[in-house]
């Protein structure tokens, strides 16, 4: 456990599940939350930068599956501050062993679990209990024009979430399904 953060290997190559942990005493607790140095071992080799905050209030809410295209591919640090949220991340590199393979788990306010996403993932997740507050690390800028999205409910992907899906923003409701030529990214 090298400076409160534990850096653990996922099936997909590059995603990373990064623990945290909690420094308590009788007036609470102090959690690191990003560190560069550890996460620089982990493949954090860029800038930090931007962070965001979501709250999405309903459970079973999805957010996703979204990705910023080369040159504004990014690698996010996402983690779930208040409540508990099933993660999911899909690889989208071109060649990739593991191309269109998913790794999703229990991120939670409990558990104090991140996922290290890596370039070339899609990204979402399920809410599973109410006000759910996510915070993003994010390698690089927003870039609307740079933005790309699979279908929450495509058949070629097979996310099994873990509540009827509800909540999708227009844009993600309206995500395309992958279609037979999809080669992904060239990162
Ligand atoms: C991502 C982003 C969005 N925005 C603006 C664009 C829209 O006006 C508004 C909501 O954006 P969007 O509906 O794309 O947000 P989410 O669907 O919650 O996307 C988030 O959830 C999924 C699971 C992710 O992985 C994204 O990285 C993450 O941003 O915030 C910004 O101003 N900056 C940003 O970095």
């Amino acid at each position: 456990m090298t400076g409160r953060l534990a850096v653990r290997d996922l099936p997909l190559p590059g995603l990373k599940r990064v623990e945290r942990q909690r420094l308590g005493d009788h007036r609470g607790f102090l959690s690191r939350l990003f560190c560069a140095e550890t996460l620089e071992a982990a493949g954090w080799r860029k800038p930090l930068a931007q962070i965001n905050q979501t709250l999405t209030r309903e459970r079973g809410t999805v957010r996703g599956l979204h990705y910023q295209k080369p040159p504004a591919a990014e690698i996010k640090l996402v983690m779930c501050l208040k409540g508990a949220i099933w993660d999911v991340a899909v690889d989208v590199r071109r060649g990739s062993s593991t191309f269109l393979h998913h790794h999703g788990e229990i991120l939670s306010e409990e558990n104090g679990y991140a996922l290290l996403i890596p370039e070339g993932f899609a990204h979402g997740f399920q809410a599973l209990t109410a006000d759910v507050e996510l915070l993003y690390c994010h390698s690089a800028p927003h870039a609307p024009d740079l933005e790309a999205g699979l279908n929450v409910a495509d058949p070629r992907l097979a996310l099994p979430w873990p509540l009827p899906v509800t909540g999708l923003s227009v844009r993600d409701a309206g995500q395309a399904l992958l279609t037979p030529d999809f080669e992904g990214v060239v990162l």
